[in-house]
């Protein structure tokens, strides 16, 4: 694993090469089930974590050798683009707060336009501070947010259940709407690409909310701003493409144009690839709460999706959505062993 030489595993199957075994890593695998992190979060902020490179080093290092993970994804969050944008970010107990949520055309054109090299310049560090201590063991997966999960967030002020205010929004002002998720693009576009030149190995898009939409909001309101943003990052680097509660919108998000595809656990992963088509790659896709069961048991449910793709290169295995703080870890460790073992 060591040898820099030869391709990783986790790149060659982003672009659906065969490999030895598949790959795989899980969303979260940086969090509280983990003591390690527990410890590091007792003495600093999740906000101040975030801001020290050589602590996000060591948190998104260590799932890396306790889990024998095929990748690590940088310790940040999807929401620290929207710091920047003079909304008010605070990661309050009960999850993220935006405290001047945006609601009308005035208070989009109020939003200020970030500058990531400067005001997001400690997630660049952070990527070259990371990188170092990987060594080359593993790549290294940056991350954003896709701007419809960023524009719920900035509309509903926090996590929300019906995403009222969001939908509201381009049903009663849709030109304001558009203006919204097209200074997201930009500005993640931004983002991203400074994180390229900086030296992430593979992009994720994390749209997890999208689920919520009728698939022909997501065609009118969202995939155009998708292809945007697909299209703009820099050439070269695998990026995919996550949402959760997506089965109704695989083909749409297709259009999009990743080079991988991110689904969650409620549909099969066979009917879901063929459905993207085969000319993408696939990630996913087990159920984050399977982990709580006895061990024997996480690795037949490993080995029915492994069966389901049957050896099809372009398969990288993931959770369908982030682990639980509660997960056993030595069942998170079963699970990377199972999917290494049963590949083979
Ligand atoms: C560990 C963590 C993170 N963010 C937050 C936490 C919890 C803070 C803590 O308890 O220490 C707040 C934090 N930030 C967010 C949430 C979700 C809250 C909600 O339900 O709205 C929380 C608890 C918003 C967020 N943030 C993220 C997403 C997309 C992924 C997903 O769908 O889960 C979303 C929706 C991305 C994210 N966020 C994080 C990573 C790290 C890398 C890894 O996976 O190991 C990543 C990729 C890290």
């Amino acid at each position: 694993m060591t040898d820099t030489s030869t391709e990783h595993p986790f790149l060659t199957a982003c672009r659906r090469g065969k490999t030895p075994y598949t790959p795989v890593w899980l969303m979260r695998q940086a969090g509280r089930y983990m003591q390690h992190y527990r410890d590091v979060r007792a003495k600093v902020s999740f906000l101040d974590l975030c801001k020290t490179p050589d602590l996000v080093a060591e948190v998104t290092v260590t799932p890396v050798e306790r889990l024998n993970v095929d990748a690590a994804i940088l310790f940040a969050d999807i929401l620290l683009l929207l710091e920047p944008m003079g909304v008010g970010l605070e990661y309050a107990t009960g999850g993220p707060v935006i405290q001047r949520p945006v609601r009308t055309g005035g208070d989009i054109d109020a939003l200020r336009d970030p500058v990531p090299e400067e005001s997001l310049s400690y997630v660049y560090a952070a990527v070259r501070s990371t990188r170092a201590a990987l060594n080359g063991r593993v790549p290294l997966i940056g991350f954003c947010g896709a701007p419809f999960t960023l524009a719920s967030y900035l509309i509903e002020g926090g996590a929300s259940r019906n995403y009222i205010h969001t939908k509201r929004l381009y049903h009663t002002d849709p030109g304001a709407w558009n203006a919204l998720m097209e200074r997201l693009v930009a500005s993640t576009l931004s983002y991203v690409n400074a994180q390229i030149d900086a030296g992430i190995d593979a992009l994720q898009v994390f749209d997890s909310w999208v689920g919520c939409l009728a698939p022909d909001d997501y065609r009118e309101y969202v995939l155009p701003h998708m292809r945007r943003l697909m299209a703009g990052v820099t050439p070269g680097v695998p990026v995919i493409h996550f949402g959760t509660g997506t089965c109704g919108l695989l083909e749409l998000m297709r259009e999009a144009g990743s080079d991988v595809m991110g689904v969650d656990w409620r549909v099969d992963l066979d009917e879901a690839w063929s459905r993207v088509g085969h000319d993408m790659a696939i990630q996913g896709n087990l159920d984050p709460v399977a982990l709580f069961a006895p061990p024997a048991e996480i690795r037949r449910r490993v080995g029915d999706i492994l069966r389901r793709v049957q050896g099809r290169p372009g398969h990288i295995f993931n959770l369908g959505h982030g682990i639980l703080p509660e997960t056993p870890v030595d069942h998170v460790r079963a699970m990377v062993d199972a999917v290494h073992e049963l590949s083979a």
